[in-house]
């Protein structure tokens, strides 16, 4: 097995206009990380941000920091709108259209309960992949049951999601790229026909916020949540985001009506008047600590091409499947990854009889990815820090761990 890198992947490195990204994130030595689709690496920055947020505007300024600097845009009460800026512009909203803080699941419901509050009236219907992450699935099963039982949650195969686009369905809660195959469903098109029928869309964009360019107000879409600690690097438990077209904004139940989602939390008024745009949305106190690390995260993206990161991303997942391929011939690997570009998000995954075995030992060999049921191995690939000879060691690293296991 030779361990030199082809000078055609050494080219693409030497002309990949991301590459001085890798610079701004802390990598271990001797890793090759796939698994920023489910943590994302430390940016530099971040610690630094951490030390300033707890010694300085904790330590030194207490309390006083909730409003200090405000004129400034510095005060910790508008951190999240601040994070939601950053957010809207790599998922193509307006930042008034984005919150952010609680888990995605948390937003998941809050989103959910929304667009079942402005779907078509007599609607009861909640359309979904029955593959989709667990989460999805659960938060609409303790909406159904807070609601007495009165929604149906219809789930069917991915694939045949567009023959189910009903007049029946109220709301459609997809995740645009799969969690186990890296299968990416066309937003814009779905969102086109499901609102043809009526219906109200809900994206859960987990694997594709930070990933590849998305347009949401160029999809006309209507909800959607996604992850802070994925492709947005923001760290273990950042907080997430969503987002509601502005079209909503009036109509769209509050269903956390929190106080920190009130027009003016210390007015300490009795009644619930949301917050101007999304932000009515953040239910309670902002996660300052966490917040903190995922701003100066979405610092990295700030001089950021997002085209120029979705053709990078293609071109180390290409890579991947052309070293991997031969693999295939040799040991029970089977890509379940889709060719086609349009159809991949940012990571590519196998099936492999002992998955669970061979990721183990993947990552006892310093190639961290990830298994997940039944028989998935899963490759994360992050075009800003990764590089193609990454690639190449991953696929050399997948080689000697089968050859091994032979
Ligand atoms: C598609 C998808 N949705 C949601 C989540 C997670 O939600 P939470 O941040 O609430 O754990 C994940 C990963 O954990 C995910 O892959
Ligand atoms: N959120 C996670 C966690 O708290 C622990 C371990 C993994 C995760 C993940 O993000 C899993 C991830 N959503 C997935 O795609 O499988």
């Amino acid at each position: 097995m030779t361990l030199t890198i082809p000078d055609h992947l050494l080219a693409l490195d030497a002309r990949d206009p991301l590459a001085h990204k890798r610079g701004e994130f802390h990598l271990p030595r001797g890793v090759v990380y796939l698994d920023g689709n489910s943590l994302g690496a430390l940016p530099r920055g971040v610690p630094a941000r951490l030390a300033h947020a707890a010694q300085t505007e904790w330590g030194e300024q207490l309390i006083r920091s909730w409003t200090a600097g405000a004129d400034a845009g510095q005060d910790w009460m508008a951190l999240p709108d601040r994070v939601a800026a950053k957010i809207a512009r790599l998922i193509g909203a307006r930042p008034h259209e984005v919150a952010v803080g609680d888990s995605t699941s948390v937003n998941t419901f809050k989103v959910l309960a929304a667009a079942l509050g402005v779907a078509q009236p007599g609607r009861r219907v909640i359309l979904t992949d029955a593959d989709n992450f667990p989460t999805d699935l659960y938060v609409a099963q303790g909406l159904n049951a807070l609601l007495g039982g009165t929604l149906e949650l219809r789930r069917v195969p991915a694939d045949d999601i567009e023959a189910h686009l009903t007049g029946d369905v109220a709301a459609l809660l997809l995740t645009q790229v799969d969690y186990r195959t890296g299968r990416k469903l066309d937003l814009e098109a779905i969102t086109e026909q499901a609102q043809a029928q009526g219906i109200v869309t809900v994206w859960d964009l987990a694997h594709s916020a930070g990933a590849f360019p998305v347009d949401l107000n160029g999809a006309g879409a209507d909800f959607a949540v996604g992850c802070g600690y994925k492709f947005l690097n923001g760290g273990p438990g950042a907080p997430a985001f969503l987002y509601a077209a502005e079209r909503h904004h009036d109509a769209a139940p509050v269903a956390i009506s929190g106080w920190m989602g009130h027009a003016d939390p210390f007015e300490m008024a009795r009644d619930f008047t949301p917050a101007p745009g999304a932000r009515r949305f953040v239910a309670g106190t902002p996660m300052v600590l966490s917040l903190s690390a995922l701003d100066e995260a979405l610092n990295v993206f700030a001089d950021v091409d997002l085209d120029a990161l979705r053709a990078k991303s293609l071109s180390l997942t290409d890579t991947f499947i052309d070293l991997v391929e031969p693999l295939a011939a040799r040991f029970p690997l089977t890509l379940v990854t889709p060719r086609e570009h349009a159809r991949r998000g940012s990571q590519v995954s196998y099936r492999h009889p002992q998955a669970r075995e061979v990721m183990a030992d993947l990552i006892q060999a310093g190639i961290i990815g990830d298994y997940r049921t039944p028989d998935i191995l899963r490759f994360g690939f992050t075009p800003l820090y990764h590089s193609h000879a990454d690639v190449w060691q991953a696929a050399r690293g997948v080689q000697a761990v089968l050859e091994a296991r032979a």
